[in-house]
């Protein structure tokens, strides 16, 4: 049975959505940032403080690899995971892809009272998310099966949504092809 992988920026609410989804569905549910933090022994913050953005993404892209051979999960990403074109292979292999797009606006106000974010301890965390946005935004598209909008939803109507939008889908290459004719 194929994964179902959440991909976008930060509150985009890829764990929150990705939690109620996999209950939705009876499958296990697995988040990237998590398992990065039970098999290092440390929270994201200290591994940002001790090996810097470059330590956290390859110890991000061994547990993506991993992850995405397992089958039948339902899986939230960190929102810069889909920043290595070997992520980005490996995620697109590993199931069907769901983009939560998500404003910069709504993405301030979810992530304001939380200090878990390394990138957003910056002096201007508006700033810094449009940075990124700008870069991550055709990314997470050009690997999405579907994108699903969360600006002013509550988490259960977006799980409908998805949930909706994964019966609906068809397969992979039925899709390229019947884009091609
Ligand atoms: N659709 C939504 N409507 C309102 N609040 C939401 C929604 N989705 C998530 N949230 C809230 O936003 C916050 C961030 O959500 P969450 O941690 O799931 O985001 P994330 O995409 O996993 O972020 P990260 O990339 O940093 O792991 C949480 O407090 C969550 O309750
Ligand atoms: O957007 C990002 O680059 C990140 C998002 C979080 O999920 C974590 O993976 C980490 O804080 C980095
Ligand atoms: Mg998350």
């Amino acid at each position: 049975m194929q994964n179902t992988i959440l991909v976008g920026p930060m509150g985009a609410g890829k764990s929150t959505i990705g939690r109620l989804l996999a209950k939705e569905l009876r499958l296990p549910f697995k988040d990237s940032d998590k398992e990065i933090e039970q098999r290092t022994g440390a929270s994201i913050p200290l591994i940002f403080d001790v090996e810097g953005e470059q330590g956290f993404r390859e110890r991000e892209h061994a547990v993506i690899a991993d992850l995405c051979r397992l089958e039948g999960l339902v899986l939230a990403t960190g929102g810069g995971a889909v920043l290595r074109d070997d992520n980005r292979r490996a995620l697109r292999a590993g199931g069907r892809v769901v983009y939560l797009c998500t404003s910069v606006e709504q993405q301030l106000d979810r992530t304001a009272r939380d200090r878990n974010r390394p990138l957003l301890r910056a002096a201007d965390p508006e700033a810094t998310l449009r940075q990124l946005m700008a870069v991550r935004d055709p990314l997470y598209r050009c690997i999405a099966d579907i994108i699903v909008e969360t600006d002013e939803r509550p988490p259960r109507l977006v799980v409908m949504e998805i949930l909706d939008r994964l019966v609906g889908l068809m397969p992979r290459e039925s899709r390229d092809q019947s884009a091609l004719s």
